[in-house]
């Protein structure tokens, strides 16, 4: 017995090394964690258990069969962070650069067979040179499977990717269709096909970093949501965002302690009654939230609308907010993909939405009428209509147009809407609005300006303002904005048992 257990202990430990010292020294060297560092700072001290550690590949082309690969080339098991049990892989760049082959795809499909029978998120750390060549069409069969099981778990159990290294070609796709992509700068890089080939086949030259690096996915194509300086920092976030979510789509997220709900006057401060004027709507966030605690999510892109995780009197909500700031808080392409998306992510997971309304309009330009916003734009009407968790909205300013019924208005179905005295809640923009209705009447004045002027603040002063809605019945309360924490927090408690059933289908068909 003592034989074997040391011989055990032998052969851990040699798999456990991975590529070698060598190897594990240029991964240092590198800025980069190795994939058994990674995974020591993700889970609670001495809760990570190994699974298929002795996995071996089986492939004999170009000499692979005297290769040998520990662990395949990824490290998979499960865990607690945090106390909650989570279960994740990690791919081990010192062993043949992480590639993907056969069996090291069957160890993460078994994993995530796992994670969705289990009911436990599930973390991917990506650093990888791709499909193992020398396996061929083996490979290509390991992602296959990982793309079908990342979709049989979107909305089921929350799926996070962290792309601690390169990923490139068929590996992008399984990270795509996570709910989350943290990069970490200048080590990360995601791309279809890298620089030499779009040289060969465009002429293009670009370097790595600036085809596919984490600040070009962060600010320009938003395929990352998060962008890390470091390792560590790119797995302090997956902490905090388990920290909002449940388990699975069948429990209810995390509760935090509840705390003082009164707001001071500084609330005032920050929205102008003069609607030409800008703010960051992050400021009202802040005041809002439980300790001014909000984790943004895709910061750095389509910044005229913010979204992100917080709390509300300990209660877990998403929050969705259109951006004065830029373009005035207007919607448009980009914006409306990214609220969208959060969106749909919140419902599948019963996290409330709370949205704060001051938006113009959806942007106007051929740019963005060829572009599809008319597609893109009804992306965020489908998510806000389909959404049956908790919807509550407050009016901070204006809400204009289509985009008052986009951002998360009665008529989509939010359970509680409330506007600051400060709501404008109209057609359009009063100046817009004379300018037509009035239009004969100002063109034949002796005074055009004069009367332009009169018209705009008749204008103003009728529709300009959250009564003619809460007339209707649009919005249920207009209410001073050192309410607004408070009645936030008493529309979720009052809100947790909600229940909407819809009419049932397979899925719908949302505009892509
Ligand atoms: C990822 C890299 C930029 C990393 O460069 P580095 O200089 O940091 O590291 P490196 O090249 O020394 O790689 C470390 C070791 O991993 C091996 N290695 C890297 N990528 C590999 C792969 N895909 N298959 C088999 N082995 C691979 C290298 O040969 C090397 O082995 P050793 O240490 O023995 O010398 C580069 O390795 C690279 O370009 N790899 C190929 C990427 C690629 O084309 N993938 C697409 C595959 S097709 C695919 O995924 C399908 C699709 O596109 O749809």
């Amino acid at each position: 017995m003592e034989e074997l257990i040391k011989k055990l202990k032998e052969m851990s430990e040699r798999i456990e090394l991975g590529g070698g010292e060598k190897q594990i020294q240029k991964q240092h060297s590198a800025g980069k964690l190795t994939a058994r560092e990674r995974l020591k700072l993700l889970f609670d001290e001495g809760t990570f258990e190994e699974i298929d550690k002795f996995v071996k590949h089986r492939n004999t082309y170009f000499g692979l069969d005297k290769k040998e690969l520990p662990a395949d080339g990824v490290v998979t098991g499960i865990g607690k962070v945090n106390g909650r049990t989570v279960a994740a892989f990690s791919q081990d760049f010192t062993v043949m650069g992480g590639s993907l082959g056969e069996m090291h795809a069957k160890k993460i499909v078994k994993l995530m067979d796992l994670a969705i029978k289990l009911g436990i998120p599930l973390i991917g750390i990506n650093d990888s040179g791709g499909a193992r060549i020398h396996e061929g069409v083996d490979s290509l069969y390991g992602y296959g499977e990982i793309f079908f099981r990342n979709t049989l778990a979107s909305g089921v159990i929350p799926q996070i990717t962290l792309i601690a290294g390169p990923c490139a070609g068929g590996a992008v796709y399984s990270p795509a269709i996570t709910d989350f992509v943290i990069m970490v700068d200048k080590t990360a890089q995601m791309f279809i096909t890298g620089p030499n080939v779009i040289k060969a086949v465009t002429g293009e030259e670009i370097t790595k970093e600036e085809l596919g690096g984490a600040l070009v996915h962060n600010t320009k194509s938003g395929n990352a949501h998060f962008v890390a300086s470091s390792d560590e920092e790119a797995i302090e976030i997956v902490k905090k965002i388990l920290s909002y979510i449940p388990q699975n789509n069948m429990e209810e997220p995390p509760i935090g302690v509840s705390s003082d709900l009164s707001l001071d006057d500084g609330i005032l401060n920050i929205v102008s009654s003069d609607s030409k004027k800008a703010y960051d709507v992050r400021d009202v966030i802040r005041k809002i939230v439980d300790n001014g605690e909000f984790l943004e999510v895709h910061e750095n892109f389509a910044k005229n609308i913010v979204v992100g995780f917080a709390r509300i009197n300990g209660y877990s909500v998403g929050i969705v907010a259109n951006q004065p700031n830029v373009f005035a808080g207007a919607l448009d392409i980009d914006s409306s993909d990214k609220a969208a998306r959060f969106i749909r992510f919140l419902d599948a997971f019963n996290i409330p939405i709370i949205t704060f309304v001051d938006t113009p309009g959806y942007l106007p330009g051929t740019k963005q009428e060829h572009g599809g916003i008319i597609r893109h734009g009804a992306k965020l009407l489908y998510a806000y209509s389909e959404a049956s968790t908790l919807k509550v909205t407050i009016i901070l300013r204006k809400a204009y147009g289509g985009a008052y019924i986009a951002m998360g208005s009665k008529h989509l179905g939010a359970d509680f809407v409330a506007g600051w005295p400060t709501a404008e809640i109209a057609v359009m923009g009063p100046e817009g609005a004379a300018n037509i209705i009035f239009k004969k009447e100002i063109e034949a004045a002796e005074n055009p300006e004069e009367l332009r002027a009169q018209k705009i603040k008749l204008y103003k002063e009728m529709f300009a303002n959250p009564y003619v809605a809460a007339a209707r019945g649009y919005i249920d309360a207009v209410i001073d904005p050192r309410e607004t924490r408070k009645w936030i927090a008493k529309a979720i408690e009052y809100g947790v048992t909600k229940v909407e059933p819809r009419p049932k289908k397979k899925h719908g068909n949302i505009p892509l």
